[in-house]
């Protein structure tokens, strides 16, 4: 793709998105720019190990871009808009991955009528294994959509969606990997406590979420029936998973989704006033 794409902040969401798109070789590495608040030792970091441009200015590393790229917290959405809307030309393309904060929002601090596109990957972008979720603001064009879902698709698989659903898909995919890497946490301290080999252990449970992932994809049963095909009567898997329902386990996973999408609403009370 012939687009100059920035980056508005390079922590790690940019650095997953940096890492798959220039794998992919999706656009030439001199084409993608990173800039941030102040770190340039992280600027270095990048410039090193992706071989990417990066600036310590801001608005020259947005006035040159097709495509810029919001990779900042949703707190610093007011501040990096005033510092860059001149530097925005009438084609600019703004996506941004903020959590929370909506493309009317973005869209009303802008002086030019550019297309908005908020986007919610997640960090398995690094290795091209992000599931994204992408809603377009009120200007955004059909092109421009297109050029961000074939931009996004070098670090995974996309949806479009309503944006109004988006707080309820950054729980599900954009934090999620959180709580999965949560539930290895608590597999990989059974293993230490029953002194497994580590190498076999951390080999074991990561097959075996490929292998979990691969029968969702793949199988027409339904989660609760490849459950079911696991759990014998009166065997291993009915006991283990008695201890999980008086644990209150899946109320605990939902009441933990209801509250990732609760915030990700705050968000945008708290940063859009
Ligand atoms: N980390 C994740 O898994 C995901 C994060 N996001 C979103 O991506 C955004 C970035 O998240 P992370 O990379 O985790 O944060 P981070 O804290 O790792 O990086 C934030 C970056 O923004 C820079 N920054 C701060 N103020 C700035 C300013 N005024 N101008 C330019 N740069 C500035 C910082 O220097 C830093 O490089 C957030 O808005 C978050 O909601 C979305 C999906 C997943
Ligand atoms: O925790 C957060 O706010 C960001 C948004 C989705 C994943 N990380």
């Amino acid at each position: 793709m012939n687009k100059k794409i920035a980056f508005i902040g390079a922590g790690s969401m940019a650095e997953a998105i940096i890492s798959g798109m220039v794998a992919k070789k999706i656009v030439p590495t001199n084409q993608i720019i990173a800039t941030n608040h102040s770190n340039k030792e992280r600027l270095s970091y990048l410039e090193e190990k992706y071989d990417v441009q990066t600036s310590q200015d801001r608005k020259s590393t947005a006035s040159g871009a097709d495509v810029v790229i919001l990779a900042m917290k949703p707190k610093d959405i007011k501040v990096v808009l005033e510092e860059l809307d001149e530097a925005f030309h009438k084609d600019t393309i703004v996506v941004s991955l903020l959590a929370g904060i909506s493309t009317t929002f973005i869209e009303k601090n802008l002086s030019l009528p550019l297309s908005v596109i908020r986007v919610m990957p997640n960090t398995s972008a690094m290795i091209g294994e992000s599931a994204t979720t992408i809603a377009k603001g009120s200007k955004a064009s059909k092109e421009d959509v297109v050029t961000v879902v074939t931009l996004m698709q070098s670090v995974g698989t996309t949806n479009l969606i309503e944006e109004e659903k988006m707080d309820a898909y950054t729980a599900l995919a954009g934090s999620a990997p959180a709580f999965y890497y949560y539930m290895v946490e608590a597999m990989d301290q059974f293993a230490k406590d029953q002194k497994l080999d580590e190498a076999v252990s951390k080999q074991l449970m990561t097959q075996t979420i490929k292998g979990v992932a691969a029968m969702l994809e793949n199988s027409e049963d339904t989660p609760a029936n490849l459950r079911k095909k696991i759990t014998s009567p009166g065997g291993t898997t009915e006991a283990g998973l008695k201890v999980l329902g008086e644990k209150d386990f899946q109320e605990a996973v939902v009441a933990c989704l209801t509250r990732t999408q609760e915030r990700s609403k705050e968000l945008r009370e708290d940063f859009e006033k």
